[in-house]
């Protein structure tokens, strides 16, 4: 078998030529949806992805503003800054670029944003929100991976789902994206007894352990679903994925690529999260 596979840079465009489309639509009705952007520091991965969310939502006629702190902002800082971000009617959107310096808690950080606001969805708030199955903001990759399996009617319901790894951005909430989609879900994580055991009964595996090529075709069920959620650099500098895409080609039924895969989903779904926001504040006005 050979696997189809998923390119989420091609989903990734037409989503966003639909939106661009949305967005005109909106503006005629006053609606110009706006993402503000917080990046603190100069980490180059962080940079290219905040670069990539500037020119997505330029494409798609979102209005979005950077702002740029320097490595040493204070938490004291970041959170005023979010308080007044809220404040402004203007704002629909707040996203800050995770990681963060280590004087600054995340946690925190992620709690002082409007959950109205929060198009991340990581806000306690819309996190139970989203346990209990209810309308929200999906956090960006979990939904970008629902996204991609649902544009190839890859059936959830009843289907093994196997998650490796359980980051709070990744991990957990794509299992529970799955779990209201009724699949079984088994989480593995660095502890897991038996992994290959597990991740060969998977009908779906998403893998997101960061570790380049850890998964190869002996660790797969002949068929699978496989969604390669690593962001590994190669010495020379290279992006590679969690899996060793060659192999396991050969033996699954659906596979996504790294780079242009789940990544590109991410900052889509970003913009469809936007939009959202800007319409739900508009209704309530
Ligand atoms: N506040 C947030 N911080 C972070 C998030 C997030 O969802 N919200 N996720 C990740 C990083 N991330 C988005 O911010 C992200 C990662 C990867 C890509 C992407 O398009 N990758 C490309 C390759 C790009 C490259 O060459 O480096 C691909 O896979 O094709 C976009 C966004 C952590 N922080």
């Amino acid at each position: 078998m050979t696997a189809e596979i998923i390119y989420g840079s091609e989903l990734a465009q037409s989503l966003r030529d639909e939106m661009k489309e949305e967005v005109t639509e909106l503006k005629k009705q006053s609606i110009v949806p706006k993402l503000v952007v917080v990046l603190i520091g100069d980490d180059p991965a962080s940079k290219s992805y905040v670069s990539g969310k500037e020119k997505a939502a330029q494409y798609i006629g979102i209005d979005s503003e950077l702002i740029l702190l320097p490595s040493d902002t204070t938490e004291k800082d970041l959170l005023d800054r979010i308080d007044q971000y809220n404040q402004d009617e203007s704002i629909n959107g707040i996203l800050v670029q995770l990681p963060l310096p280590d004087q600054i808690d995340e946690q925190k950080v992620i709690e002082a944003i409007s959950p109205e606001k929060d198009v991340d969805g990581f806000h306690p708030i819309n996190i139970g929100r989203m346990l209990t199955n209810q309308d929200t903001f999906l956090p960006c990759t979990p939904f970008g991976i629902l996204t991609m399996l649902k544009s190839k009617s890859i059936e959830i319901e009843g289907k093994h789902a196997v998650v490796l790894g359980r980051s709070h951005i990744v991990g957990k909430p794509v299992g529970q994206l799955l779990l209201n989609e009724n699949a079984t879900v088994t989480y593995c994580h660095s502890r897991t007894k038996n992994l290959k055991e597990i991740t060969r009964s998977a009908d779906i595996l998403i893998v997101a352990i960061g570790r380049a090529s850890m998964i190869d075709a002996d660790d797969i069920k002949e068929g699978a679903t496989v969604i390669d959620v690593g962001v590994n650099r190669t010495e020379e500098g290279k992006l590679t994925g969690d899996v060793d895409f060659e192999s396991v080609k050969e033996k699954a039924s659906y596979l996504t690529p790294v780079p242009k895969g789940v990544g590109p989903m991410t900052i889509t779904m970003l913009m469809k999260n936007t939009i959202k926001a800007a319409i739900r504040h508009n209704s309530k006005k």
